[in-house]
């Protein structure tokens, strides 16, 4: 689905209500509320990049993407302008802490005439700041129903609810001044010359095309935009009802203010991110994808799932010629339909994608996931990505397959490219690095060492020789900073819940079609004529020829071949760049099949070769330095 596609819960109604706010305003729990249905909710600036709808009473309710104005400066401006022009009512979010940021965009829609209703949110989030707002006179000011809610705790839903039927918008407005000076022959209405007077240029394209042709067109109708006094007259009257409205009793910075200066400062930032990163890594790569992983693969599968299905398929089927490939689909020891596979998404994905949604849900909605991006922005620019980057990295730690996903909230398709690809060839993913700590605790420390070394330096280089050569540039860490809130463990629960179903909903039907497809080959013979052929880049390294197997099944899973490590009769040298080489190497089956998805063919084409010549390249190397 793309970023701005309607999802499938359209909804057919004559009246529109459209919930219209500020980035990270609570809009999708007011929307949650009002339509008694469980959405996204993230404490992160744009979580809501669909336009969601659901039924409310005869109307269908609309959420929109968080905005500063209605204006065409960006893709979620451009959606939100469409669907507010379309609305027959507007709920304007407003956070109740923000007041002086968040009424532009209400003056905006009542500039513009459209039917609205305020939702003063986060009001005891105000009252703890020591804000207290005039709800009465802040009503009295702008000339329309302001309802004071809670909108997490359910507060002031029903009075909302009750008064959305009172939604309106002053007969006259101030900005009328401007209107006189846009060419006669417009034929507009009040909201479009308001989005005229401000320069909107798709508005200005949509006036002279779709209704009258003005004198010279557009471009003499995008001439008449006085943004610059349209804009500060609106923020001068912001600053009056503001001054207005609302006093304030000053209060001791609150614990989250301290933690987030804290966090910000990288003397003192640093250090916390690290214990929490250790605290990630231990909860996702050790406690789950060691031990719960672990227990699900030898003792549940192992010992009793898979031999339950193997006996009994092979007693179901008929000992006839036909049944013989049928049975080897279905159960063979490498990636049969109902056992490997079967265990690889029940025993390994799942509990693992559990995991991974509820820690990036804890860090989503402490507000803790944007601090760490600032904090990292510097590093990570320097190979052409920008904070926002550190979220795939650890994510990678604990499963590259997962971490593929997350790159969606990386900056431009650039930084995307960049970030996947280096999680494809440099991090290794807790199972695999599992296995590997094991084995190189039996060369020395001084050899974990040089690993962690080898990886950093490939990471860096690659990052680099990307940067430079990947047409674009990348985008700037733009970010608003959320407050740091102490997450509600039912929305955690709710999120995790929601992301996993939707992810199995994707991820099954392709792991199916991946197994099915590697059955086959491996049933003609392809399997043994690979590893033939594999012989020969083994000598590359200087490995025995036995490592083609620990290629191939590298080609499979990383952590296959990690374990195929642990019998080979490797001297001390040759173990280091098995592990180096098997590290850098192709991401395993489930990872291209998710950097397919999210990325080209052509790029998952080149990330897959560029591994194989950096394995190797990186791997002849430590092989003659050695
Ligand atoms: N304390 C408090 N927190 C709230 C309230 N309403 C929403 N939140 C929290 O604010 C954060 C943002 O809420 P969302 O509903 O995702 O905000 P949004 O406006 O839809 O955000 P975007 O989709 O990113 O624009 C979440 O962590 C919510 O739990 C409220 O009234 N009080």
């Amino acid at each position: 689905m793309s970023c701005h596609e309607t999802r499938d819960n359209e909804v057919d109604a004559d009246e529109t209500v459209a919930l219209v706010g500020c980035p990270n305003v609570g809009k999708s729990v007011v929307f949650g509320e009002l339509a008694e249905q469980y959405v996204d909710v993230s404490n992160y600036p744009g979580t809501t990049v669909d336009t969601t709808e659901a039924a409310f009473g005869d109307a269908k309710l609309t959420d929109t993407p968080g905005v500063y104005g209605i204006s065409s400066f960006d893709e979620e401006e451009r959606v939100t302008r469409e669907i507010v022009l379309e609305a027959d009512a507007v709920v304007n979010v407003v956070d109740a802490t923000q007041l002086n940021r968040d009424l532009f965009l209400t003056l905006q829609l009542l500039d513009m005439g459209i039917p609205t209703v305020v939702a003063l949110n986060m009001m005891d989030e105000a009252e703890a700041d020591g804000i207290d707002i005039d709800a009465d006179a802040l009503e009295a000011e702008l000339g329309v129903p302001v309802v004071p809610t809670v909108a997490v705790d359910g507060e002031g839903i029903d009075e909302l609810r009750d008064r959305v039927d009172e939604a309106r918008a002053p007969e006259s407005t101030s900005i009328e001044r401007w209107f006189d000076e846009l060419p006669d022959d417009v034929e507009a209405t009040r909201a479009e010359k308001t989005l005229l007077v401000e320069g909107d240029e798709p508005t200005a394209e949509r006036v002279s095309t779709g209704k009258v042709v003005a004198d010279g067109g557009v471009p003499a109708l995008a001439e008449t935009g006085q943004r610059e006094d349209v804009y500060g007259h609106r923020r001068r009257r912001v600053e009056d009802i503001v001054g207005g409205v609302l006093s304030r009793e000053e209060r001791d910075s609150s614990w989250a203010e301290r933690f987030s200066d804290l966090m910000l400062n990288p003397l003192t930032g640093t250090p916390i991110a690290l214990v929490m990163l250790g605290g990630i890594f231990y909860f996702i790569g050790v406690v789950v994808a060691q031990k719960i992983v672990g227990f699900l693969e030898t003792i549940v599968f192992g010992e009793y799932y898979n031999p339950v299905v193997n006996n009994t398929v092979e007693s179901l089927l008929p000992a006839a010629g036909w049944a013989e490939p049928v049975e080897f689909m279905l159960i063979n020891g490498n990636l049969g339909l109902l056992t490997i596979t079967v265990q690889y998404i029940v025993g390994v994905l799942l509990p693992l994608v559990v995991a991974f949604y509820f820690v990036i849900g804890i860090l989503e909605d402490s507000g803790m996931l944007p601090r760490l991006a600032v904090l990292t922005d510097r590093g990570l620019n320097r190979i052409g990505l920008n904070g926002r980057a550190i979220v795939p990295m650890i994510v990678g730690v604990g499963c590259v397959t997962m971490a593929v996903i997350t790159t969606r909230m990386v900056g431009n398709r650039r930084e995307r490219l960049i970030s996947t690809a280096l999680l494809g060839l440099a991090v290794p993913c807790s199972a695999q690095l599992g296995i590997i700590m094991g084995l190189l605790a039996g060369l020395g420390l001084i050899w974990w060492f040089g690993y962690l070394g080898v990886l950093l330096v490939v990471l860096g280089v690659a990052g680099l020789f990307l940067d430079r050569t990947l047409p674009g540039d990348s985008t700037p860490l733009v970010t608003e900073l959320p407050r740091m809130r102490v997450p509600r463990p039912r929305n955690i629960l709710r999120k995790t819940y929601n992301r996993t179903k939707m992810f199995l909903r994707e991820a099954i039907p392709l792991f199916g079609v991946t197994a099915i497809a590697i059955s086959v080959l491996e049933y003609v013979g392809g399997f043994g004529l690979i590893q033939r052929a594999l012989s020969p880049v083994t000598a590359l390294v200087g490995l025995p020829q036995e490592f083609a197997r620990v290629l191939l099944l590298g080609l499979v899973r990383r952590d296959f071949a990690a374990a195929g490590m642990t019998d080979m009769a490797f001297t001390t040298a040759e173990t280091f760049v098995g592990l180096v080489v098997i590290t850098l190497f192709v991401p395993c089956i489930l990872a291209m099949v998710m950097i397919l998805k999210e990325r080209d063919a052509k790029s998952a084409l080149l990330m897959w070769i560029g591994s194989w010549v950096v394995a190797f390249g990186v791997g002849g190397l430590l092989a003659v330095i050695l």
